[in-house]
């Protein structure tokens, strides 16, 4: 094609861009005035100008955000279709004031086409356009020809193929953005039915975190209320969420979409820090509930053991003994403990009062008055307190810490070397692990909640003088709006759940995320080749299972890796490869022409190896550049590197890795890790995939 022609094209797509930024000013504009409209409403004052004004002003307010938010890169897409129409696609929907569309919303049905057609099945597309912009600006346009018999002749077609051009650009800190470029296998899965559960695999780099994040945005458009109403629940490695949100997906805003990593989801506690394989084998294993219930049922530590208590003169004594049946009595099998105090505070009374009267005790009121003196005492109120106090989850956990008690939880349950290493692993720190926060959820489950006294219930659609009314939109969207910034800190009554890194989720995680999401439709996503697990494979699919329910399952299997060049996927490929011969792997559709470098050095060269290699890589991609190291060498490899690269350099063990991309990728001691028992080579093989462009892998020798 010649210049002329392509600059013909540019300009005639500017100019469908002018008219959609200048429609995109106005509607800002009128955003703007409604809200301000909003602000003047409150002054009148009554009550239904205030429901009237809530409405606007978040709706306006709402609507202000997106058109900002989606400002860069709005128009990404053009159709021609075979019946003459054109059609743009792009990050939100526009009409103009008489109602023609300008731009459809890549979400819409009527965009599915861009990404689903292909030569061999046009779907009515004659041409399918990709356009690039920057600012207001059309800066690239890239055309597909699929239905080349229904093209009229003079029909230009441009460039070679958007998804190349966009792959080879650098990333920086966040995920790529692929909206423009999501492929057809990509799209299947991300406008899959809303109900049962949707089951995504495939291997390293082929969009699995994209495709799950995009779904999550997909069913907010396709039923906003359902699942803005309810919620979406996001579970992932938290930081690659972060900021992929932040820069790709700003519509996955808070009030819709909360994101938690496995070790942030029991309310109050943060936990990054991973356990070794063997230990969080051990924590994950369903084996814990029956551990944890034994836990759940003991005596707390350095309560008291009997009850003396002088009660008109007399001895009234409780043995240990004594105690421990009312215990058992108030606390049969899967009661909660904290939710049945009151019965051992009832068993302590009557085994007193059967006492007093046995001893014959003059005076001896009648029971209720005897009881009524006795709670009113502080000594005895302060026995109870000690004897059977509210338990937080941590307490119980901490317990595990004590050989003798582990050793009584765990007998019969683990192994005598299980229960040395978990032993081991808790008294060595005092930190909550990642693995742990399951076990927290557990206990809370085991424990119940503390009896408080019944409070009235909130009704989000009660109205002034306790009128229930439900009529208007604007209050059924107050409600919902309402319910959504009132959930609870351990809100659990999901519309949806997405979780990523699925191979990573223990069975004892499992049951954690499947109490929040008892009412929930299911997006799970994973690559079983990827796992650190090492416990056993049949418990840990039964756990997911039994989280997922009996929901309809939909699976869709992603086969093309749109992270690693060619030539690094190749090494990581052999390496999976010679421990699973026949696993399906993706191909890698982009080839740099530059192999990895694998560098085998004396271990007292191993620093300065690390440390030329990464300087190299920072002068070599422009992007980002990964130092990977197994678990116990991470603090050492930082210490040599310092502050070389600055930002756009990240030190991160071969399990931080998990879900993580960079440039470049300096992967140290790969023999290490490949040899950590159990899932070494798995971890290797997530580790070799991290690279967009360059890897280089240094192993020490001696
Ligand atoms: N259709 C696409 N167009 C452009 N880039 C894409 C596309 N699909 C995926 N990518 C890019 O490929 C990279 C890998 O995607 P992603 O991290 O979602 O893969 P993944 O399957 O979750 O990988 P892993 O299992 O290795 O963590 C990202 O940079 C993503 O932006």
């Amino acid at each position: 094609m010649d210049q002329s022609t392509l600059d013909q094209e540019i300009a005639a797509e500017q100019r469908h861009l002018d008219r959609v930024y200048a429609r995109l000013a106005e509607l800002r504009r009128s955003a703007v005035h409604a809200e301000r409209e909003g602000y003047r409403l409150a002054r009148v004052g009554n009550f239904g100008a205030l429901v009237e004004r809530d409405a606007m002003v978040f709706h306006a307010a709402q609507r202000r955000h997106v058109l900002d938010a989606e400002y860069e890169g709005l128009v990404f897409g053009r159709l021609d279709l075979r019946d003459g129409q054109t059609l743009y696609v792009g990050r939100l929907g526009i009409r103009d004031e008489d109602a023609t569309t300008l731009v459809v919303d890549w979400r819409a049905p009527a965009a599915a086409a861009f990404y689903q057609a292909t030569p061999a099945e046009p779907l009515g597309v004659v041409r399918r356009r990709t356009i690039q912009s920057s600012g207001e600006r059309v800066t690239r346009i890239e055309d597909d020809l699929l239905d080349p018999d229904a093209a009229p002749p003079d029909m230009p077609v441009v460039g070679d193929g958007a998804l190349l051009a966009t792959l080879s650009r650098t990333t920086g800190r966040g995920m790529r953005d692929i909206v423009a470029t999501i492929q057809r296998e990509q799209d299947e899965a991300i406008r899959s039915p809303g109900s049962g559960v949707t089951l995504v695999s495939g291997g390293p780099g082929t969009g699995k975190t994209a495709v799950a994040l995009h779904r999550a945005a997909y069913l907010l458009y396709a039923d906003r209320s359902r699942y803005a109403g309810g919620g979406i629940l996001v579970i992932g490695p938290s930081s690659v969420f972060v900021e992929y949100i932040a820069s790709v997906l700003p519509s996955l805003g808070e009030d819709t979409a909360t994101l938690h990593s496995l070790g942030s989801l029991f309310p109050g506690v943060v936990a990054t820090r991973t356990d070794p394989p063997e230990v969080a084998a051990i924590k994950g294993s369903l084996r814990m509930r029956r551990v944890l219930e034994r836990a759940a049922r003991d005596a707390v530590p350095d309560s008291p053991t009997e009850l003396r208590l002088l009660y008109r003169g007399t001895l009234l004594r409780l043995e240990r003994a004594e105690l421990d049946a009312i215990r058992d009595r108030a606390l049969p099998r899967g009661a909660r403990r904290n939710e049945v105090r009151r019965a051992g505070f009832d068993g302590v009374l009557a085994a007193l009062w059967s006492q007093a009267r046995r001893l014959g005790i003059t005076g001896l009121p009648e029971q209720r008055a005897f009881e009524d003196e006795l709670i009113d005492r502080t000594d005895f109120r302060d026995f109870l307190k000690a004897w059977w106090p509210r338990l937080h989850p941590r307490h119980v956990l901490a317990w595990l810490a004590e050989p003798r008690r582990l050793r009584r939880y765990g007998g019969g349950l683990l192994s005598g070397t299980e229960i040395r290493l978990l032993g081991a692993a808790y008294q060595g720190s005092a930190s909550l692990s990642v693995a742990d926060v399951a076990l927290l959820d557990e206990l809370d489950a085991l424990l119940g909640k503390p009896m408080r006294p019944a409070r009235q219930k909130r009704d989000p659609f009660q109205l002034a003088g306790g009128v229930r009314e439900l009529s208007t939109f604007a209050d059924r969207q107050r409600a919902a709006r309402q319910a959504a910034r009132e959930r609870p800190e351990d809100y659990r009554d999901y519309a949806h759940l997405v979780v990523d890194e699925s191979q990573d989720v223990s069975p004892m995680q499992w049951r954690m995320v499947g109490r929040r999401g008892r009412l929930a439709s299911w997006t799970v996503v994973g690559d079983p080749a990827q796992t650190a697990w090492t416990g056993d494979p049949q418990e840990l699919a039964r756990a997911r299972d039994q989280a997922l329910g009996r929901r309809r399952r939909h699976r869709f299997t992603l086969t093309t890796n749109y992270r690693n060049s060619a030539e690094i996927f190749a090494v990581a490929a052999a390496e999976i490869r010679r421990a699973y011969p026949d696993l399906a792997l993706p191909t890698a559709v982009r080839s740099t022409g530059i192999d990895p470098v694998q560098l085998v050095v004396p271990a007292p060269e191993l620093e300065a190896t690390v440390v030329t290699a990464a300087s190299a890589l920072l002068g070599e991609v422009e992007g980002t550049v990964g130092v990977i190291t197994p678990v116990p060498r991470r603090d050492q490899v930082a210490a040599w590197l310092g502050a070389i690269g600055g930002e756009r350099l990240q030190v991160v063990t071969s399990l931080e890795a998990k879900g993580m991309e960079y440039d470049g990728v300096v992967l140290v001691a790969p023999g290490e890790i490949r040899a950590e028992p159990g899932s070494g080579v798995r971890t290797l093989y997530v580790a070799l995939s991290r690279a967009t462009q360059r890897l280089t892998t240094i192993d020490p020798t001696g």
